[in-house]
């Protein structure tokens, strides 16, 4: 075969190099091309159903009512149905650990709650009595730092370790002269809330494998740990594990403070919260952790970038066009006395003013973007449990008045 290839004619031996590189090229081309469109299957996510059977436990001080009222908005725009606090209360039983009967109806609706959010102490055996079997389980931290400062100010009047001493530098230099064991449930918000809010001892001693105990259960229990020093990172994270769309996630800051309420802590306050509250200091840094060692696992820092711009960008449009200022601000400055939210301790709660040339829509999506807490559940309550008595709230809600008309809790 070789010698008849070198008898040919030289045009012959030309054309057939040329088609024997042309062959080659087209196969490389085509073989690339193969290879991109399989990679391009390998990623393209499989379509996804957004989770609709939600629990997230409330933990206090962490932007936790931000996130409860991206989930009541939830709730609404899929007709969704919510373990709400029963008869009266405004909590599900907490500080106790969580019951099944601090749910209203929970006997006649069973195991039939899409979302339950209000603030509760975990404790998974009932928890799991109330939600589905599919349910998604999250909670959210904050950095024990700043949410000492913020518990500090906000529960002044509740704490007894708090109320007895002057300013929270003060408390820290020397807890032990104002945090008495004995006034446990009143001083929770003072030592190691989170440990508590997530069911375990607040005052426990934390040697290592203990906390390492707890913190596998914790892993064993949650879905996620969202970060609310990292609040937006935060909502894509969730946006992605639930398959949510962007706007489900869209929020506004709520319950924040006056900066004129808030304390500024000395380089060694800092440092001895980290010793004061160690168990909550190993929680989050342990959860911080893993809450960004999956970021990098699942989204990956620069579309989560990309995404959080995004957000950012929703957010600015949402607020243009829905409020009055596009600021928090403090509560002698809120017109609409429905939009009141709860004051604490020597805490100036921020609220919101609301454009006054809504069209009727618009204004309703926007109110509820920011109707505080307690009115945003009275409400829901009313309408899921229309034969009972309404929850002893004063305000009366701007989009149901003929809902509401019943009495406020009262206010320190
Ligand atoms: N989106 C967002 N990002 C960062 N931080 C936020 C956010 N939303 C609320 N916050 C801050 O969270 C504090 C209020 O927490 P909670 O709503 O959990 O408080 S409560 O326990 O329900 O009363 C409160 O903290 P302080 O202002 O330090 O008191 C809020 O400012």
């Amino acid at each position: 075969h070789s010698q008849k290839f070198w008898s040919l004619s030289r045009y012959t031996k030309c054309f057939l190099f040329f088609n024997f590189f042309v062959g080659i090229a087209l196969l490389g081309f085509f073989h690339t091309t193969s290879k991109n469109l399989s990679a391009q299957l390998l990623v393209t996510p499989t379509p996804c159903h957004a989770k609709t059977n939600v629990m997230f436990l409330k933990t206090h001080k962490t932007a936790s009512s931000t996130v409860l009222n991206i989930l009541f908005r939830f709730t609404e725009k899929y007709n969704l149905t919510i373990a709400l606090p029963a008869d009266q209360r405004f909590h599900l039983g907490y500080p106790k650990r969580f019951m099944t009967s601090f749910v209203e109806e929970f006997q006649t609706k069973g195991q039939n709650y899409n979302i339950m959010c209000n603030h509760l102490r975990f404790n998974p055996s009932e928890v799991h009595k109330v939600m589905p079997g599919n349910t998604f389980y999250f909670s959210i931290l904050r950095n024990p730092i700043f949410l000492l400062e913020s518990s500090y100010v906000y529960y002044k009047n509740v704490a007894p370790a708090f109320s007895s001493s002057k300013d929270v530098n003060e408390y820290l230099a020397s807890p032990l002269k104002y945090y008495r064991e004995e006034d446990y449930t009143k001083n929770i918000y003072a030592k190691n809330n989170m440990w508590f809010d997530f069911g375990y001892d607040n005052n426990a001693e934390g040697n290592e494998n203990y906390t390492q105990e707890v913190l596998k259960e914790i892993e064993q229990n949650f879905h996620l740990i969202l970060i609310a020093d990292y609040f937006d990172e935060s909502m894509i994270l969730l946006k992605h594990t639930l398959c949510w769309d962007l706007d489900d996630v869209i929020y506004f800051k709520l319950n924040s403070r006056s900066n004129d309420t808030v304390q500024t802590l000395t380089p060694e306050s800092k440092e001895r919260i980290k010793t004061w509250c160690s168990l909550d200091w190993n929680l989050y840094l342990h959860f911080n952790r893993s809450f960004w060692r999956r970021i990098e696992e699942t989204i990956g820092l620069e579309e989560l970038e990309k995404e959080v711009n995004h957000l950012r960008m929703r957010q600015k449009e949402l607020m243009e066009t829905c409020l009055l200022g596009q600021e928090a601000v403090v509560k002698t400055h809120i017109k609409d006395k429905t939009l009141l939210p709860f004051q604490s301790g020597d805490a100036n709660i921020l609220g919101y003013n609301i454009r006054p040339d809504l069209n009727n829509e618009t204004l309703k999506n926007c109110q509820k973007m920011i109707v505080p807490e307690l009115q945003y559940m009275s409400y829901l309550y009313s309408l899921q449990h229309p034969h009972k008595k309404r929850k002893p709230l004063d305000l009366p809600l701007p989009w149901s008045s003929s809902l509401e008309k019943t009495r406020v809790p009262s206010q320190n």
